[in-house]
């Protein structure tokens, strides 16, 4: 038996969920969250005139008689600029009634009181509402809220946003041959999971809520499953049939519904996705590392992106230079590196090796029977996944 569909599993783990409950938070807290109402402006932007550079605002024709002096910060001045006038503004500062431009100093030639200089009507003024109006949609529910979208929200009056929850994940690591310090002895192998885990789950919209190694043993798995303190849990290297392995043991003794027990991959194939009765979400994940990185990308992460309430990513292709093996069922998940346009596999792809992944900028989706068309990619880094973890607790 195959499994589901690679690109099936993806769909069925975008739809499994729906968007964790929104929640009003301060602007900082929003950061890597999404909105769950669009961004609107809740003031025109600029919201008045306003100097685009420093020097003089004119009316009329010049040479004009410089009458006083405006600043950012200083209110509107009370009354409009009479012609024949200047008034020196800085930079930001409102522009009165009655200037139609602002002459900047470096074209400007000073006199005592009078300057004059070379004008274009209307430059260097940034007029009220020019970028947006009061009550645009400047950007879709679902965006993921970014530093820039942080500044956008200041700027047009938002002092909290509307956001939904992220999701909490819980990890279980089975395995008695794992070992988390030094070298393994034979028989042992270090965790390469656990590590990776943090920046995945929060890339991909979610919290590492906490982490708990288990050896391989059915009644401590079913425990760990019933922890209720998270959204999701992700259990590593028991998705397999061997005498060690016990999660599909567990979710038939928890009731869980299975939702796609085996992806027709290479590799990752014996991932799963399940749901158990209390609403919590089980995805398994292989214990061959590469294999897990594929599992977290093709079922983890859009569950994760969907409960977030984030927009589902548009699809990026690109041509696949080089040569790949490929696989008349089953799609298989390569690690590539971007030349130019184009994308070349780098190697180092057994399902035990992060090697490969570590060293390639995507994983390049190659589907059954491939005729040499682009290639969708799945992004391995964001500076996103790079920032620490805001909950790693051991249980
Ligand atoms: N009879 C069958 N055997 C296996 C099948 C199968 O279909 N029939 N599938 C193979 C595939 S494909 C994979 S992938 C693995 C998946 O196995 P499990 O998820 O049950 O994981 P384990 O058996 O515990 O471990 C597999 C392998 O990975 C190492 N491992 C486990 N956890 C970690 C970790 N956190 N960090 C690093 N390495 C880890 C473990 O030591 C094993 O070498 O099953 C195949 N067998
Ligand atoms: O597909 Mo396994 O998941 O080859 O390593």
């Amino acid at each position: 038996m195959d499994g589901t569909d690679w690109q099936q599993a993806r769909q069925f783990a975008r739809i499994a969920g729906h968007p964790l409950g929104p929640t009003a938070v301060p602007l900082t807290a929003a950061i890597g969250a999404a909105l769950a109402t669009p961004l609107v402006a809740l003031s025109p932007l600029p919201a008045y005139d306003a100097a685009a550079m420093d020097g003089y605002a004119i009316a009329g024709q010049g040479p004009w008689r410089i009458v006083g002096r405006v600043l950012a910060g200083d209110p509107e001045p009370p009354h409009a600029l009479p012609g024949g006038c200047a008034l020196e503004i800085g930079t930001g500062a409102v522009v009165p009634a009655g200037a139609d431009s602002v002459l900047p100093y470096e074209r400007a030639t000073r006199q005592g009181r009078m300057v004059s200089g070379e004008i274009e009507s209307g430059r260097h003024v940034r007029r009220r509402g020019e970028d947006c109006a009061a009550g645009t949609e400047v950007l879709p529910a679902g965006t993921v809220v970014t530093p820039a979208v942080l500044g956008l929200a200041a700027s047009l009056g938002h002092d909290s946003l509307a956001v939904h929850r992220r999701p909490l994940v819980g990890v279980v690591i089975t395995g008695a041959e794992l070992r988390n310090t030094g070298l393994p002895a034979p028989g042992q192998v270090r965790d390469a999971i656990g590590p990776m885990l943090p920046g995945l789950i929060r890339a991909a919209g979610g919290d590492l809520a906490w982490t708990v190694q288990i050896a391989d043993d059915r009644s401590t798995l079913v425990d760990a499953l019933r922890r209720h303190d998270s959204d999701v849990l992700v259990v590593c290297g028991a998705t397999s049939a061997g005498a060690g392995d016990h999660l599909r043991g567990a979710l038939e003794a928890l009731d869980a519904r299975v939702m796609v027990r085996g992806v027709a991959c290479r590799p990752g194939h014996p991932q799963l996705l399940a749901r158990l009765p209390g609403g919590r979400f089980v995805v398994g994940l292989p214990g061959n590392p590469f294999a897990a990185l594929v599992a977290t990308l093709t079922l983890l992460a859009p569950l994760l992106g969907r409960l977030a309430g984030r927009a589902a990513p548009a699809a990026v292709t690109a041509p696949l230079a080089g040569p790949v093996a490929t696989h008349s069922r089953l799609t298989r998940l390569v690690p590539v590196v971007r030349i130019g346009s184009a994308v070349l596999p780098v190697g180092h792809d057994r399902p035990g090796s992060l090697w490969g992944a570590a060293s390639a900028d995507a994983l390049a989706v190659v589907p059954p029977g491939w005729d040499g068309a682009e290639v969708e990619l799945l992004p391995l880094s964001s500076v996103e996944s790079l920032t620490p973890a805001t909950a790693l607790a051991a249980a």
